[in-house]
């Protein structure tokens, strides 16, 4: 367990430094036990010594000194490090995944991640200190006590020595039960998690459709579960728990019993057998302890281990001599086949964008649209095949190059709970006021806020909440112009926008392209859109079926053509239905 922590390499210094006062503390504590063999030997008897005493005495009183020094310093440095090796930890955590490939940040991996920064990291940095010092103490005492009892009779510290071995198998079989159950816990609980939120998110849909006990039974069975899983763990901790525990009493009891035939044999006075008695005493003491500290070094472990997940999982491989300059914005697929497992999502895929054009993904669900942006933006690397970007291999450009010429505009856009302006500014944070305003008129933002009570100011609230889809979008397609991206990839909002959104959003998008200094793909869903695009590559199972102007898509009758018309009928209808609504 300790070696996990310190292969995770998060300032071992400071484990070092708190596990050497620990240890040093439990030693002072060993010492002081064996300074009660003379102690007790020169005052326990009908005269008492206190002269021969006195030095010991004095031992004592400066083992005492030292053992509280080292706790005036363990102590503080115990908090200290505990703070330093959580943050220590969050940081490394947070620095490492931005240098993850996109493709990485799937709603699970998230969780992983929000977990890990949070919860695990905390636990880590609190347990370590925690538990470490008590573990520490507690083998280190009861090594020294096997020790000193050689000097009183080696029969007592042969019991002693038997129970250790003993006591420390049943608690290793203790430990690997707790770790199980502490694993299965942990799934129950983020099921728990998951099926919370799911509660909560999907209470109107619940609602409207008279299901809302439906959402409660799953709720109610992952409650279930969760419980029978805390159940089982404590169930099967159980029988190792009472044999750790009859272990450590059978051994207590033997010492006594030993203890005494030793007294009423004459084998050992009675000084030997009240230190021998403080010696059982002290010993089962920190065994007892080790019981309660299994289960959650085990616990602390598995958290190691989650985190050391994460820490591992390697960046996409960079490139020698990256290239740092993209000459133009053109990008070709060569042949690109990519899988997310085993079955390709994109199939020999191969077509070109000329720099300044607007190209169109169509096709149906699941035909590997988003799987192309994604490649584009290099959140995963291909299988097979060659992307090209101004010329260069994907793979030979320099990931901050790349990310720099990229704009993204995807449907759930995210935005930072804070002003619209900043929301903004994020993209380019030193755009003049010119270049700001700009990027706002050619995403008809700024009508969205000239209407808003607080002009730029307004904060959007949590993700975006206090704005329409259609109004998140405009402040993403916003945040494309002002990054002067060269490569604009979109995936249009594929639900319904009233007219007005619409309208300002396809403007937006066809204002990227209009004066020819970005190449943009966009995943369309509208007719307009389609209709802009300066060419139309359609998709079907993960392969190109056509490629060519709409216009020429549209007469030659075939994928495109049908989903063309499915388009324009679903926008009729919401046209109508608008209108309905408002007469
Ligand atoms: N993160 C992922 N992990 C595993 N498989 C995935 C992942 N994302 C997509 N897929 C699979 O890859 C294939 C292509 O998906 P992709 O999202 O690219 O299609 P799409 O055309 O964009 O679909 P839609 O229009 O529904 O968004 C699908 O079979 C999908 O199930």
């Amino acid at each position: 367990m300790i070696l996990n922590l310190f292969r995770l390499g998060s300032n071992p210094a400071l484990v070092y430094r708190l596990g050497i006062l620990t240890a040093l503390r439990a030693l002072v504590q060993g010492i002081l036990l064996a300074l009660l063999i003379p102690i007790f030997h020169a005052l326990l008897q009908p005269q008492p010594d206190f002269a021969a005493a006195g030095p010991w005495l004095t031992g004592a009183a400066v083992c005492l000194i030292i053992y509280w020094l080292l706790s005036a310093i363990a102590t503080p440095a115990g908090f200290a490090a505990s703070i330093e090796l959580g943050d220590s930890l969050r940081h490394r955590v947070m620095e490492h995944v931005t240098r993850l490939p996109l493709g990485w940040f799937t709603p699970d991996q998230k969780a992983r991640l929000s977990r890990a920064a949070t919860v695990d990291t905390t636990a880590i940095g609190h347990l370590a200190v925690e538990l470490g010092s008590p573990a520490i103490t507690a083998t280190i005492v009861p090594l020294s006590i096997i020790v000193i009892s050689f000097f009183i009779d080696w029969r007592m510290a042969l019991v002693f020595a038997a129970i250790a071995p003993l006591a420390l198998l049943t608690l290793k079989r203790a430990g690997d039960i707790a770790s199980k159950a502490d694993e299965e816990l942990d799934a129950a609980s983020t099921e728990l998690a998951g099926r919370a939120i799911e509660l909560g998110q999907a209470q109107i849909v619940l609602r409207a459709a008279g299901q809302a006990e439906s959402g409660s039974a799953r709720m109610q069975s992952a409650l279930d579960a969760h419980r029978d899983v805390y159940r089982e763990g404590l169930r099967q901790s159980m029988v190792p728990d009472l044999t750790y525990t009859g272990t450590v009493t059978l051994g207590f009891t033997a010492i006594l019993l030993l203890g005494a035939w030793l007294l009423t044999s004459g084998e050992i006075g009675l000084a030997d057998a009240v230190v021998l008695l403080i010696l059982a005493v002290r010993f089962m003491e920190p065994l007892g302890v080790q019981i309660e500290l299994i289960g959650a070094l085990r616990a602390m472990d598995n958290a190691v281990a989650r985190v050391r997940s994460i820490l591992d999982t390697k960046p996409l491989p960079e490139a020698p001599k990256p290239v740092r300059h993209i000459e133009d914005a053109s990008i070709s697929f060569e042949d690109v086949t990519f899988g997310y497992s085993d079955a390709p999502a994109l199939e020999k895929v191969s077509f070109d964008c000329a720099p300044g054009t607007m190209t169109a993904l169509v096709g149906p669900s699941g035909s590997g649209k988003t799987t192309v942006t994604r490649l584009i933006a290099r959140f995963h690397d291909v299988d097979s095949g060659t992307i090209r970007i101004g010329g260069h291999d994907l793979r030979q450009l320099d990931s901050v190059a790349l990310m720099e010429e990229i704009a993204i505009v995807f449907q759930d856009v995210y935005l930072f709970d804070t002003t619209i302006e900043e929301n903004l500014r994020i993209a380019h944070p030193e755009a003049t006021e010119e270049e700001f305003a700009a990027a706002a008129r050619a995403a008809r933002l700024n009508e969205v806020v000239s209407r808003l009570p607080h002009g730029w100011q307004t904060r959007v609230g949590e993700g975006g909440a206090q704005l329409s889809g259609g109004e998140r979008q405009r402040v993403s397609i916003a945040r494309a112009f002002l990054k002067q991206a060269r490569i604009v990839l979109i995936d249009e909002a594929s639900s319904a926008l009233d007219p007005e959104n619409e309208r300002a959003v396809a403007e937006a998008i066809a204002n990227l392209s209009s004066d020819g200094r970005r190449t943009v793909i966009v995943i369309a869903h509208r007719p307009v859109t389609l209709a802009a695009a300066d060419q139309v590559i359609t998709l079907d199972k993960g392969r190109v079926v056509e490629i060519g102007s709409p216009e020429h898509l549209r007469q030659s009758g075939g994928v495109f053509a049908r989903l063309f018309s499915q388009y324009e009928c679903a926008r009729s209808w919401r046209i109508e239905a608008t209108e309905g609504a408002s007469q």
